[in-house]
């Protein structure tokens, strides 16, 4: 992508895009607005790319702009907003929302949830544009330069997706918290644990990529009939984790909903 950049917000979000971006898009082309000092020395330092205080500091012939401040901190951002081409990556927040909150509107805007393992190529996106049914080639070549991406023609969605693949990552975290602890609980060297659990989630993952086999036939296959892992799956169901993993998932999107409620309230 040979195209000028611009991030407002230089937390997290920004920093796993920018860092998975850097290694096909030149570094000189992307610019950062962050309000600390701390994280616009980090992001300069690490990735090369250029920093300002203010949002107004952004150069003014950008061709993406980048939204990617807290759904509550939007509303300033986005009235400050000038480009032909606007992307939000902010959980909840829809579109018929932020049009309200521009003073110059884009020719395109995209609703986008993006997730942190952006950072090593491997992210996942999905996106909403308004117009909908539109798709926008500099979106997609954004976050395909940092993973896969699907569109959808449905808003409502994208506040399930983010608790499914935009939170995803931290689940798979706090299993692989939980696979080290018991290890180490167990005797295992604390380095080794982290290896063991790092090694078995990326081999499984990367299995159930690569096969046509699905999850179920996959597990199976390895908890063989009164065998060793039998037991521990016998466990996870009698605790009946599925039930609260689904749960919890459910949580999560009721929450992007609220937020997106919250702030469509805040405007009427
Ligand atoms: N983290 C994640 O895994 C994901 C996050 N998202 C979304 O991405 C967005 C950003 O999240 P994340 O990066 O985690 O959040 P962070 O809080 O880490 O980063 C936001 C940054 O923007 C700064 N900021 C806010 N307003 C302005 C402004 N007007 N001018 C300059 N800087 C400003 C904040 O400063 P200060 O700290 O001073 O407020 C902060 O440094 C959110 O809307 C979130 O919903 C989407 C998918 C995944
Ligand atoms: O937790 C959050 O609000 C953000 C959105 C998805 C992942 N992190």
């Amino acid at each position: 992508m040979n195209t000028t950049i611009a991030f407002v917000g230089g937390g997290h979000m920004t920093a796993a895009l920018v860092g998975g971006l850097v290694k096909t898009h030149p570094a000189a082309n992307i610019y950062i607005a962050d309000r600390n000092d701390g994280k616009r020395t980090h992001l300069h330092t690490k990735f090369g790319v250029t920093t300002v205080t203010a949002q107004a500091d952004l150069p003014a012939n950008i061709d993406l702009l980048v939204l990617s401040v807290k759904p509550t901190d939007m509303q300033p951002v986005c009235e400050q907003a000038q480009a032909a081409t606007i992307v939000s990556v902010a959980a909840g927040l829809r579109l018929a929302n932020m049009e309200q909150w521009f003073s110059s509107p884009p020719t395109m805007l995209v609703r986008a949830m993006p997730n942190t393992p952006a950072a090593v190529g491997y992210g996942m996106t999905a996106c909403y544009a308004r117009p909908p049914a539109t798709t926008s080639t500099l979106v997609n070549s954004l976050f395909s330069a940092v993973g896969d991406v699907v569109w959808t023609e449905n808003e409502s969605l994208l506040d399930t997706i983010t608790a499914i693949s935009g939170s995803g990552p931290a689940y798979i975290y706090y299993f692989l918290e939980a696979l080290e602890e018991a290890a180490i609980v167990m005797g295992i060297p604390p380095q080794m644990a982290r290896r063991l659990a790092i090694q078995t989630l990326r081999g499984g993952g990367e299995m159930a990529r690569l096969t046509e086999t699905t999850p179920a036939e996959l597990r199976h296959a390895v908890a063989l009939k009164g065998g060793v892992t039998e037991r521990a799956i016998n466990v996870m169901e009698e605790k009946q984790l599925k039930k609260i993993i689904k749960t919890a998932i459910q949580s999560a999107r009721t929450r992007a909903q609220q937020i997106g409620d919250e702030l469509q309230s805040k405007d009427n």
